[in-house]
């Protein structure tokens, strides 16, 4: 799967990814207002919004990326309605052609990390007959569990062409608190770069695996150590824009050749529209204005 969205970023030119990440305070009010005119002030309300709302920002920006990251915590919240808005928003970006990264950080023992794997990349077998949950390309993994709570997924990733992302390096400003600490000597984090380049030899495809890195773009010291000691390893990058993370601090994020790496945002994409110059029903062309913007600031330091 990993060489599929290495396909598309070279198709595209934009070595990015959207965060569909639809907090409520990101929705225009005239979809809100309308949704609850019609279903009232529920959870089904805010379900068709974050859809209608995703829908439009994948329409204005399809053609322009290669992936999408839907971040499941926003649609959890609202519980079964929000997992529908997930759902659907995964099937529609899959329809447009995009590859679709479900951001669900999962990770358990070995039986219950199967049982995730099989949720979110996978399928399931029911009495002869294979059927899929939420069917993403990619999700992202928690490797705290250790191996037996990784490998399920890097072997749904063999049997299904998917791919994942490891927490290797996070973005955020209490990362280094575990991620940090040194044990003999070597710091955790390149204790679990290392592990997780062991783990993605059991999944090559092409010169990169389908066992991916995230690597935040805010420790800019520390991706290029690690870019150094992952060769291998696609890195998906969070951070940039609304974290603070610039062009300059990912460029060591990337191989010499240009690739290794794609990179998120999330609200300065779907909320770029909060700036004064655009109208709140133009919130889709905002979104298409900023993606031309990250792309042409990403592709300025490679
Ligand atoms: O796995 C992630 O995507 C992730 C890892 C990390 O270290 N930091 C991080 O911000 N993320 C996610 O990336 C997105 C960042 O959103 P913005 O800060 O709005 O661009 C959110 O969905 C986070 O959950």
């Amino acid at each position: 799967m990993i060489a599929k969205l290495i396909e598309k970023i070279k198709q595209t030119n934009a070595p990015i990814c959207v965060g569909l990440d639809p907090l409520i305070s990101h929705i225009p009010d005239y979809i809100l207002e309308e949704k609850i005119k019609k279903y009232g002030k529920s959870t089904k309300a805010i379900g068709e919004a974050f859809f209608e709302f995703n829908k439009e920002i994948i329409d204005k920006t399809y053609d322009l990326i290669p992936s999408v990251k839907p971040q499941i915590a926003m649609y959890e919240e609202f519980g079964i309605e929000g997992m529908i808005a997930y759902q659907k928003s995964v099937e529609y970006a899959k329809e447009k052609g995009l590859l679709v990264i479900g951001d669900a950080k999962r990770g358990d023992i070995g039986s219950t990390s199967l049982a995730y794997a099989k949720a979110h990349i996978g399928v399931s077998d029911i009495l002869g007959e294979k059927i899929v949950g939420f069917n993403t390309d990619f999700v992202t993994v928690n490797p705290y569990l250790g191996t037996d709570g990784v490998k399920p997924f890097i072997d749904v990733c063999n049997s299904e062409d998917k791919g994942i992302f490891v927490l290797v390096k996070t973005s955020n400003p209490s990362s280094g608190e575990f991620q940090d600490q040194l044990i003999d000597g070597i710091p955790l984090y390149e204790l679990v770069a290392k592990k997780t380049c062991e783990w993605g030899a059991m999944s090559m495809d092409g010169n990169y695996s389908n066992v991916g890195a995230v690597v935040g773009a805010t420790y800019p010291k520390m991706s290029a150590i690690l870019r150094e000691k992952m060769p291998n390893t696609f890195f998906l990058v969070p951070g940039y824009g609304a974290q603070g993370g610039t062009a300059e601090d990912l460029k060591p994020c990337f191989n010499k050749d240009g690739l290794g790496a794609v990179v998120n945002s999330s609200r300065g994409i779907i909320a770029a529209y909060k700036q004064e110059k655009y109208s709140v029903m133009e919130f889709g062309d905002a979104a298409r204005a900023a993606v031309k913007d990250m792309i042409v600031d990403i592709n300025r330091v490679l």
